[in-house]
């Protein structure tokens, strides 16, 4: 027995000496080494490091040719097949200086932290930190805006995709277009050209001193279009989307991690604002509660742990004006009238976009999306059933589907002008009553 602990001291007090002079070699390595290592971590606490996205569609394209392993995919439909290089040590040289980029991953496969480490001899110091990474940065940018994959994200937990830190996100391929929106066409070119002022104003905000975001309230009645309005926005600029799930937020703060943690070139989405937050109170509503018959210490405990008006309009004002350039806020809903007008008030809310009932103009698209028709002899009684009746495009757009099921250009019209008969008697009805 004596042997045996002596023997296991000796190995014990041997290892501690091992790692000793692993630990100091490693300090004298570092101190006398040529070589300079910067990190480039894909999120530091909770805010999204937007060089490495950057450097990562950089590597990703560079040097394709010389690649060993690649990753093939296809964006859109519309669009060919991308090729990006998938290899975790890339090797580059500029202006003369050679360096190597290493992807690491800590933790598990699928949620480990990633940061691209980049290495290179002391002498190009000044030409890396001077110049080089700038390069990579906008390099990055540019490849990305020409290939990017839109993406959609929620923090929602109830939805299972693929997670990245606070958000969950799946590829967004939403078919929607400003081309097939069904609306009032003067409308829809005001919307557009905002929309490129907007994506054109990157020296305009700098000159004023504002930060580079816009907001955009769509309201109207169910059916109108709100959501394919976000949809055919986000594919015009080529944003991401965030589409964020206020009763799924416990407080505040985490609101504020939330929008930290979401990428410039983007579009957050609050859909039904009205039905999300109390803004009477400012305190978000939660189904099944009834805080009247709950103490006043438990209310306010609740209230304070809870996303609040203030809080939302801090996201949109406050620290949102600080993180990140090139967002769109959009907050949809069916009741203008609930909302409270500090939040929708102009300069919050830059644009309110009114989706309404559909116009014999906005008609004219569906019909050219559904049907394929420019002109019909049943146009005409249409148009002015659709002056006296209220019926909301994706009604319509039902009664035009069934094109889809090989009922004929006219059986759909008749069928749709027989329903907005049926449609306009029975508002009528209500009217009188
Ligand atoms: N203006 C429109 N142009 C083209 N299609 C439309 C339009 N409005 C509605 N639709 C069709 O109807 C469906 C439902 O519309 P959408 O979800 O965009 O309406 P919404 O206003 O967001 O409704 P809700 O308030 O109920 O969320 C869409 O999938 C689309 O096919």
């Amino acid at each position: 027995d004596h042997l045996k602990i002596a023997i296991k001291e000796f190995f014990l007090s041997t290892l501690q000496q091992v790692s000793f002079v692993q630990r100091f070699s490693d300090h004298i390595i570092n101190f006398f080494s040529p070589y300079v290592v910067i990190s480039f971590p894909e999120y530091e606490e909770y805010r999204f490091n937007h060089a490495f996205a950057a450097i990562d569609t950089y590597l990703g394209a560079k040097a394709i040719d010389k690649a060993h392993k690649l990753k093939a995919s296809q964006v859109k439909e519309s669009k060919g097949l991308v090729l990006k290089r998938d290899e975790a040590k890339v090797r580059d040289v500029y202006q003369g200086v050679h360096v190597w980029w290493e992807l690491v991953t800590t933790g598990t496969d699928h949620d480990g932290d990633r940061t691209h480490k980049l290495t290179f001899h002391r002498r190009g110091l000044e030409i890396v930190t001077g110049s080089y990474i700038k390069y990579v940065v906008e390099e990055g940018i540019s490849i990305e805006d020409k290939t990017k994959q839109t993406k959609l994200y929620t923090n929602n937990p109830s939805f299972g995709w693929d997670t990245s830190g606070l958000w969950r996100r799946i590829d967004f391929e939403h078919p929607a277009s400003f081309q097939t929106l069904a609306m009032d066409p003067s409308k829809k070119e005001e919307v557009l050209s905002d929309l490129e002022a907007f994506r054109n104003g990157k020296e305009y905000y700098k000159k004023i001193g504002k930060a580079w975001k816009r907001g955009y309230l769509l309201y109207g009645p169910p059916g109108t279009g709100k959501t394919t309005m976000i949809a055919a926005i986000a594919n015009h600029l080529n944003y991401n989307i965030y589409d964020l799930e206020l009763t799924a937020i416990k407080s505040n703060s985490e609101l504020r991690k939330l929008l930290t943690a979401t990428s410039s070139k983007s579009i957050i989405v609050i859909e039904d604002i009205d039905c999300s937050l109390d803004l009477t109170t400012g305190e978000r509503k939660r189904d099944g509660d009834d805080l009247s018959s709950k103490k006043d210490s438990e209310k306010k405990e609740q209230s304070e742990s809870r996303v609040t008006l203030s809080g939302l309009l801090n996201f949109i004002d406050g620290i949102w004006s600080a993180c990140g350039q090139e967002r769109i806020i959009i907050f949809t809903t069916n009741h203008m009238e609930k909302l409270d007008p500090a939040l929708i008030r102009r300069g919050r809310m830059d644009m309110h976009i009114e989706l309404s009932y559909c116009s014999f103009e906005a008609f004219k698209v569906l019909a050219k999306n559904y049907l394929d028709v420019d002109s019909h002899p049943l146009f005409g009684q249409v148009e002015s059933l659709l002056k006296d009746t209220n019926v909301a495009p994706a009604d319509v757009a039902e009664k035009l589907i069934a094109k889809n099921q090989r009922i004929e250009v006219d059986g759909c019209l008749e069928d749709l002008v027989q329903s907005l008969e049926r449609k306009m008697k029975e508002q009528r009805g209500q009217d009188e009553d």
